[in-house]
């Protein structure tokens, strides 16, 4: 053996004690917070005391939280070590463990003592010597990979074991899953720098397709929580990206960091009880995420709150009711003075309407009385009736109650001030040419918007949903009542947590930071909901942190709705300027946030591509440079196996040669994943060429908006003209596409190749 093989060994041995041991001390946590959990359990269901159902609800929800958090690390329990200059060795791993005299034995990658194995530099050492990657199969040690920084600093002991291939390269080779994974044993200093940035304020992460946004952006939420967990989990955190598949391809990364409760969502998703599942057209999609939308809005429903042509004339039992009409309009104008939303509004207006109309009966019922010409002997009754003035506050309120029972009354109202939906507003307006062209500001295309009143909700039009959510608003009297009675219901449940915590040690384990929280959670005892289980459901909840991914994507109106879902404006927008595919999207990040933010954002940048290798990065940097020349390609990190290439192939015979060319680029990647990015238009064609897959599945086809930000070891572009010409973004798309693959890019066409390609020929 040499004297190298000889110290891997004795390396491998030593980290393999450690490590070991390290898992001896997570199965040995485990064990007692299922012993609590047991224990708890048969304690009993819903009898003793509200204090001791409160405790046991209490305990037995965290203990199931720190199992399902135990259980979420087994896989790379350590990954990393430190060692100083005085000899010190600190390891790194998902969960910060002790030892039985509670000293610390392994450090949490998000705790600022793990901070210096991110950001360590040959140049900036700050005071290591050492950094070592550990790579585990199992509970087994199967690799180190050394960096070092002073060679001098280390003990002759820890040269001989010295061991290095870069950790950062070997994970970058591994196939594709078709899921994406977390990356803690190997986040790059500039990705740390936007990971660890600070809660408050919004930061925008720009970078190129593969620079690790959307992974920092993850990586980011788990920090976020660890940090600040007190706040964030009582207010929630919020991922919102931009399809449904990508939500799938990125879902287990923060499970895989032991955090569950963040809720993901699309923009298509946001309003509760609407599924967005049409695509609007490029112009539509414009015209709705328009800011101008906003006007348009409240200017139809101001149009919904009328004034009758004339006087309003309500026929009631033989009697005719008249409010004149300028009492109608100063009734209307009343009500909009109060600046409520519509249909709170709406309450004063029926109030006082309906008061006009109890006078109007009586005014109506005094000239019936007139006609009969009642004439009686005594002649102080002869005096001419005023029913009018003798109606008191009491005989008004009384004489509304009743007329709002009657039919005729409620049509009157609902003609002049009806009560309404955002989704019957939305869809009765956009059905509506009339409507449409009075209710829209000079300059804004309203013919685009246009469509059936039964008509699929797109994703555009959620966001105008949500702001008519805003303008109409709810009669939430009800409930904010009961919100008022719950508040003072949390009040004593803070009080009981916080004996809880008292009395059962729990707070001195560190495992609840504050009994407010405890308290929240509890406070929906029997409903077994979670926050990010309320939050979802809430159109109005205020979340504590959101992240944006693919926010270039986002309309003006799509971004009015998100900047009300945290109202702290803390927020993580992650995107690419040069990949905006959506005519509606983002073309300066100013643009989209100055008019929320005041230019109060940050901006960091990533500029290394982790994903596309240099070889396919050129054909990559051709694309961009005629679609996007102000835009920068990011650098790739690596060579790739081979270069990319371009497969003529006549339309008439893609059904046979594309599944061939598949397969053969299939068997080169073994166990990878490949996706064939296609054209809207070709998407059906050639997805029946193949059997119908998921994520997981081999092969996925795919049109852009779909692959959008997913990555596969091998991709297949087919009819990249089609590509360039299916919206006035094509260039984007062109350039989304061709930056999905690990390893290999193979560019399908039948006529000649666009000259962006010609690199390919
Ligand atoms: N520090 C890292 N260690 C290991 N892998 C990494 C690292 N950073 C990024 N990667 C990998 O690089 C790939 C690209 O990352 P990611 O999808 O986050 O990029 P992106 O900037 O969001 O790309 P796009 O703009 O195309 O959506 C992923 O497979 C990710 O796991």
């Amino acid at each position: 053996m040499t004297n190298r093989q000889d110290g891997l060994a004795q390396a491998l041995d030593t980290e393999q004690r450690t490590v070991s041991w390290l898992y001896n001390r997570l199965d040995v946590a485990r064990d007692r917070a299922q012993a609590t959990l047991r224990e708890v359990y048969a304690r009993g269901g819903t009898s003793g005391t509200r204090q001791a159902m409160v405790e046991r609800e209490a305990l037995a929800s965290e203990q199931a939280r720190r199992l399902t958090q135990l259980n979420a690390v087994e896989r790379g329990l350590c990954f990393g070590r430190i060692d100083d200059g005085e000899g010190q060795s600190t390891y790194i791993g998902r969960i910060g463990l002790r030892d039985e005299q509670h000293e610390s034995a392994l450090i949490d990658w998000r705790a600022p003592a793990a901070r210096q194995f991110y950001v360590a530099t040959a140049t900036d050492p700050g005071g290591l010597v050492r950094r070592r990657h550990l790579h585990l199969k199992d509970r087994l040690v199967v690799g180190i990979d050394d960096e070092v920084f002073d060679l001098e600093g280390m003990s002759e002991g820890d040269r001989h074991s010295l061991v290095g291939e870069a950790a950062l390269l070997a994970a970058l080779r591994r196939g594709r899953t078709g899921r994406m994974g977390d990356v803690v044993a190997t986040i790059q200093t500039e990705q740390d720098r936007v990971i660890r940035s600070g809660l408050q304020g919004a930061l925008v992460v720009q970078g190129g397709p593969g620079t690790g946004k959307t992974v920092a952006a993850l990586h980011r939420a788990a920090y976020l929580l660890y940090t600040h967990r007190a706040t964030l989990e009582r207010r929630g955190v919020l991922v919102v990206g931009p399809n449904s598949m990508f939500l799938r391809y990125i879902g287990q990364v923060l499970p895989a960091l032991g955090e569950t409760q963040v809720v993901m969502t699309t923009v298509g998703e946001m309003f509760p009880g609407v599924r967005a599942v049409a695509a609007d057209g490029p112009s539509a999609a414009v015209v709705k995420g328009d800011v101008r939308m906003a006007e348009l809005l409240a200017e139809a429903v101001r149009l919904r709150q009328r004034a009758p042509d004339g006087d309003l004339v309500v026929e009631l039992d033989g009697l005719r009711l008249r409010v004149p009409h300028e009492t109608c309009v100063r009734l209307r104008e009343r009500a909009r003075a109060v600046r409520l939303p519509h249909n709170m509004a709406r309450k004063l207006y029926v109030t006082e309407l309906l008061k006009d109309l109890a006078k109007a009966e009586a005014r109506a019922l005094e000239e019936s009385l007139h006609i009969e010409e009642l004439v009686v002997d005594e002649p102080e009754l002869n005096e001419p009736l005023d029913l009018e003035s003798d109606l008191d506050e009491l005989d008004l309120r009384l004489a509304s109650q009743r007329l709002w029972g009657e039919p005729e009354v409620r049509l009157a109202v609902e003609e002049l001030w009806p009560e309404l939906t955002p989704r019957r507003l939305v869809a009765e307006l956009l059905s509506s040419q009339a409507t449409l062209w009075e209710a829209a500001p000079m300059g804004l295309d309203w013919r685009e918007l246009l469509r059936e009143p039964d008509a699929p909700w797109t994703a555009g039009d959620v966001p105008l949903l949500d702001e008519a959510a805003e303008l109409l608003g709810e009669d939430d009297s009800a409930r904010r009542v009961a919100a008022r009675e719950a508040g003072e219901e949390q009040a004593e449940q803070e009080l009981y947590a916080r004996e809880v915590l008292d009395a059962t040690g729990v707070a001195e384990q560190g495992i609840f930071e504050r009994a407010d929280v405890l308290a929240e959670r509890h406070a929906d005892e029997g409903s077994g909901l979670t926050t990010a289980d309320r939050a979802a459901a809430d159109r109005t909840w205020a979340y504590g942190h959101v992240i944006v991914d693919e926010a270039q994507e986002l309309s003006p109106m799509a971004w009015r709705m998100i900047m009300r879902r945290v109202p702290a404006k803390s927020l993580t927008v992650v995107g690419d300027l040069a990949q905006t595919g959506s005519a509606a999207g983002a073309r300066t990040w100013g643009e989209v946030l100055d008019p929320h933010l005041e230019g109060r954002w940050r901006e960091e940048r990533l500029l290394v591509n982790y994903r596309t290798p240099v070889e396919i990065m050129r054909v990559a940097a051709d694309v961009l440079s005629a679609y996007a020349p102000e835009q920068e390609p990011p650098e790739s990190v690596r060579e790739g196996e081979a270069e990319p290439r371009a497969v003529r192939m006549p339309a008439s015979e893609l059904a046979e040669l594309l599944p061939e060319l598949v397969g053969q680029e299939l068997a080169e990647v073994g166990e990878g994943r490949l996706g064939v990015v296609t054209p809207d238009a070709l998407h059906a064609q050639v997805s029946g060429l193949f059997p119908r897959g998921d994520l997981d599945a081999p092969v996925v086809v795919l049109t852009v908006v779909q692959a959008k930000g997913l990555e596969f070891d091998a991709v297949v572009v087919v009819d990249p003209s089609g590509i360039l010409g299916q919206s006035p973004m094509g260039g984007q798309d062109l350039y989304v596409a061709v930056t999905r693959a690990t390893r290999r890019l193979t560019v399908v066409h039948e006529g000649d190749l666009p000259p962006v390609l010609s690199r390919l020929a």
